[in-house]
């Protein structure tokens, strides 16, 4: 992965006003995704020296129309609450489908309707179960200048990939999990097969 730098920054008022962002684009990704940082400068940043850092992957189903398959969107909303209070980046990832993109999704959504689990659907498309490689990530958190971060996240991938990449991760923040009849199965099964950390318990059905 090429070294990136900092193409342009621009504010932007989300929710109405009342979260002040500044969004940062990027030159040197070869890709030609067009992955973005949203930083908030936090009402209290003197609390939180290390600066919170969530890796969102893109969801169109989730973050943009709200649905109930996954809890992308829920997580989105989290991380704009914590990086608005706390000061913080989010990275968006443009990595549609954990990487293979929305109309492959929606194959592995019909697939999943047929009884297969979110990783299966993927394998049954040949496609990989998670294609994400995260080191674009730790090149885009190098050009804003930050090498230590505290990590808003429940999979343990994106961690140990930044770890390779040459950023210290100093605390991982869990994600709060938010459950429904439509994404237990799938929740339970990131926790199954890859290891993220879900707390089951304290979830609605
Ligand atoms: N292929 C596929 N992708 C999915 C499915 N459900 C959600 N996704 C994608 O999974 C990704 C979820 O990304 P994140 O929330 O950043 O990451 P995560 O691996 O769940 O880890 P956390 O940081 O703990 O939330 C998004 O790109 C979604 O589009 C599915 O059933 N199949
Ligand atoms: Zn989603």
């Amino acid at each position: 992965m090429n070294a990136l730098t900092i193409k342009r920054r621009v504010v932007i008022p989300m929710r109405a006003g009342k979260v002040m962002a500044e969004f940062v684009s990027f030159d040197g990704d070869d890709s030609g995704k067009e992955h973005i940082a949203i930083y908030c400068e936090g009402k209290s940043p003197e609390k939180a020296p290390v600066p919170l850092v969530r890796l969102h992957s893109e969801c169109l189903t989730g973050d943009v129309f709200g649905s109930g398959r996954c809890d992308c969107g829920e997580q989105l909303d989290e991380a704009i609450d914590l990086i608005n209070e706390q000061g913080g980046y989010i990275l968006y990832l443009r990595q549609e489908g954990r990487g293979i993109g929305l109309y492959a999704k929606l194959e592995a959504y019909a697939l999943q309707d047929q009884g297969y689990d979110t990783y299966q659907a993927n394998e049954m498309l040949m496609l990989p179960d998670d294609g994400r490689d995260f080191s674009v990530a730790a090149e885009m958190l190098k050009a804003l200048d930050l090498t230590e971060i505290r990590l808003l996240t429940n999979n343990p991938d994106k961690a140990s990939q930044l770890i390779n990449n040459g950023i210290l991760v100093k605390e991982l923040v869990p994600t709060s999990v938010h459950v429904n009849k439509h994404n237990r199965q799938y929740l339970e099964t990131k926790a199954k097969r890859k290891h993220h950390t879900i707390i089951f318990d304290t979830m609605n059905k």
